[in-house]
């Protein structure tokens, strides 16, 4: 099994610049007895220093060659032992990343150093080991904007490239070329070529800052060519993206564009060091193509270090703790790193090869027996290497395996002082491609594979459904505070009204097709006005009116005008309801809401109507909050446009149910009133009432009763 190793980190303030003030809102404070400490004081209350212990702290006075000698030189041998090491640098833009992984050329920084000191190690190995032979290639991609390209290829033909994942699990970028190099000088001018593809633009904070993240991926290839086995150590160089705090970079749209993009994947990448940290059983590489990436070396099988860089002063203080912070969660982070070797004996009998059928170059294999990086003439994960250097700058595209380390495979001689160094070794399956093997053996080992097959992908299966899980728990969640962003009306408040506007419609709806149908013998409006007393029609009209009303307040205003146009049938001469359907009208037309015109103030109300309201205020009214008493005005403000529209008293409207909050109990009278039938002349009522029916008889719009009882005007 495999040792954990925990992800290293190492801090770096860098000194102020030109510009900047001289603040002590960074320090960093050595200890002789304790790791040295970056100290920072609570935004909101000076009295308070954060301590943020690291066992590498490096103050403004660090140099390239600090950094180098004390974490990263040390992982050159880790490289030449066959495990992936990742080297990435983390920070807010300008906090010193690129000046710390690429550097200058008087102050190279991480990369070219690490360039040198793989090519010193190489040939000092190749003097100690004479049967040993080894090359170092070399690959150079930037993320930009969530798309994958490759910085070794011009950019013009530079197309979008896939991140995939092989039967083993491991991802690597399809497509990207790896170019062979001989000696530093020529990384050096291989890199300072892809570097002017990289993209950079200027921001108030950085004039060079890094739109994108960058990865160089060094491959060092060591073939045993008397034990016929290949080794490959490889180093991931990440130099990424700095997250941006736009109110200090003041980016355009098109910097914002790559800001956010920035921004998300970072935000990733702290989600995944979280979900680390929780021992989650869903880790969200997948949200990011950084992520997905980086997968080996955040809980994968490389060892890692993270470069946290720093920048000094009160401006960037929130951002230093959301860079620490982060230092202290991947600090917790364990990986398991492997040895990638690869036993290059002679083929397998020719019965197990053809089961177990080479997979085409640059494909994964075919079966998902633990699977070791290098070339081999056996399945391998990774394709053979292109032979031979290349012109810097324009490489010949080669397919190449995984940006992540791959899993070990037999012990590799001397495995044991790696294992002492924390370095675990995966437990050998060569022997998979034993020509010894008898049949039984065979076939035992082809069902292992295809168990092993079916329970990977009974996984994928079950990761997809967690995934879709997750993702419509997300939508009922926002779904929900959404709902709850809303303004809140006291629970029940609403309910009892619209169901009693909802009823009321329906019940009025339903009165006028009994009415049609009943005296519509020809299905015309005219025959029907005919047929009816005026009374019935003024009382119909209304019906209309209340109807249309209710729609136009619902925004339906097409079906509104073409109540009112029926209305208009029957009571023609209403110039009020001619003036609201040319209003409707023209707001049809134009796509506008309709606004009622505001309606003069009543003067005196009637005695009947001062009571009912009184009443509705002592009871309903008076209990309800100041949301409920506003809805009710609104309701009589309403109710009262109607009324003008008509010329008619908004109570006697009700009795075609539209008036629906002043006084619920009237309106209940009202539709039992005239439940059997409106349009049948009724039995005469004594006093007031009767002599209130015969006012109606004449459609006087707005016109007070004369007896001023308007509200025992019209009962039809
Ligand atoms: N240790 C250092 N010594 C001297 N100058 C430094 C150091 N670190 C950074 N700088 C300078 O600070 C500026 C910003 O640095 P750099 O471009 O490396 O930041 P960055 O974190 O990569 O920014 P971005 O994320 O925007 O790309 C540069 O001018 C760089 O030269």
């Amino acid at each position: 099994m495999a040792n954990s190793h925990k992800v290293k980190i190492a801090a770096r303030l860098r000194p102020r610049l030109k510009n900047e003030l001289d603040d002590e809102g960074v320090r960093i404070v050595r200890s002789d007895d304790g790791p040295s400490c970056i100290c920072v004081t609570n935004p909101r209350d000076a009295s308070q220093v954060f301590r943020f212990p690291f066992t590498s702290c490096y103050d403004h006075n660090s140099t390239q060659e600090d950094i180098f000698s004390t974490d990263v030189q040390p992982l050159i041998d880790v490289v030449y032992s066959g495990v992936t090491v990742t080297i990435f640098a983390y920070g807010v833009t300008s906090s010193g990343k690129t000046h710390t992984m690429q550097g200058t050329k008087a102050e190279p920084g991480v990369i070219p150093r690490v360039v040198r000191a793989l090519f010193d190690r190489k040939l000092s190995l190749e003097q100690e080991r004479e049967q040993e032979s080894i090359s170092i290639s070399a690959s150079y991609m930037e993320i930009y904007k969530d798309e994958v390209y490759d910085l070794l290829v011009a950019r013009d033909n530079a197309p979008k490239l896939p991140v995939r994942e092989n039967d083993a699990g491991q991802v690597f970028v399809a497509n990207l070329s790896s170019v062979s190099i001989e000696s530093a000088a020529e990384f050096g001018h291989l890199f300072s070529i892809a570097n002017k593809q990289r993209s950079v633009g200027a921001t108030l904070l950085n004039r060079a800052s890094s739109r994108s993240h960058a990865m160089v991926t060094l491959d060092v290839k060591m073939t045993n060519l008397q034990e016929n086995r290949v080794l490959t150590g490889k180093i991931n160089l990440v130099d990424l993206a700095g997250s941006e705090n736009n109110k200090l970079t003041g980016n355009d749209p098109s910097r914002m564009q790559e800001s956010s993009a920035i921004n998300k994947s970072l935000s990733v990448l702290g989600q995944v060091v979280h979900a680390l940290n929780q021992n989650a059983s869903r880790i969200p590489y997948r949200n990011s193509k950084l992520t997905r990436i980086l997968q080996d070396a955040l809980g994968g099988n490389s060892v890692g270090l993270l470069i946290c860089n720093l920048a000094p002063g009160l401006k960037f203080r929130q951002d230093t703790l959301n860079t620490l912070n982060f230092a202290v969660r991947t600090k917790n982070v364990e990986n398991k790193p492997v040895v990638n070797e690869r036993d290059n004996r002679p083929a397998p009998k020719p019965h197990f090869a053809a089961i177990q059928a080479p997979a085409p170059a640059g494909k994964p294999a075919a079966l998902p027996a633990p699977i070791v990086a290098g070339p081999s003439s056996r399945p391998s994960i990774i394709p053979a290497p292109r032979s031979g250097g290349s012109l810097p700058g324009m490489p010949s595209r080669v397919p190449r395996g995984s940006a992540a380390g791959g899993s070990g495979s037999a012990p590799y001689p001397g495995a044991s002082k790696r294992r002492e160094s924390g370095i675990g070794i995966v437990q050998s399956h060569r022997n998979s491609l034993n020509t010894q093997l008898s049949e039984k053996e065979i076939d035992e080992r082809i069902s292992k594979a295809v168990e092993l097959e079916v329970a990977r992908r009974l996984e994928a299966q079950e990761r997809e459904r967690l995934e879709e899980e997750e993702r419509r728990a997300r939508e009922r969640a926002e779904s929900e505070s959404r709902q709850s962003e809303q303004p809140a009306i006291p629970s029940g408040l609403l309910t009892p009204l619209l169901k009693r506007h909802q009823d009321l419609d329906n019940e009025l709806r339903r009165r006028l097709q009994d009415l049609e149908k009943k005296y519509e013998r020809g299905n015309s409006e005219v025959s029907l006005k005919d047929a009816m007393s005026p009374v019935s029609r003024k009382k119909t009209g209304r019906a209309y009116v209340a109807l249309a009303r209710s729609h136009s307040e619902k925004g339906d205003l097409q079906v509104a005008l073409d109540l009112y146009r029926k209305a208009e049938t029957y009571v023609p001469d209403n110039v009020k309801l001619k003036e609201r359907i040319i209003e409707i009208e023209w707001a049809v037309k134009q796509g506008k809401p309709f606004q009622p015109s505001p309606k003069k103030p009543r003067k005196a109300k009637s005695k009947k109507r001062k009571g009912a309201a009184s009443k509705a205020k002592d009871g309903a009214s008076h209990s309800l909050p100041e949301s409920s008493a506003a809805i009710r005005a609104d309701d009589t403000e309403d109710d009262d446009v109607v009324e003008n529209l008509l010329g008619g008293d908004a109570a006697q409207v009700a009795g075609f149910g539209v008036e629906v909050t002043n006084s619920p109990t009237r309106r209940g009278a009202a539709l039992d009133e005239d439940s059997d039938d409106c349009m049948t002349p009724r039995k005469p009522r004594k006093g007031k009432r009767r002599a209130a029916e015969s006012d109606d008889d004449e459609w006087q719009p707005s016109a007070p009763s004369k007896k001023g009882k308007g509200a025992s005007g019209v009962a039809g």
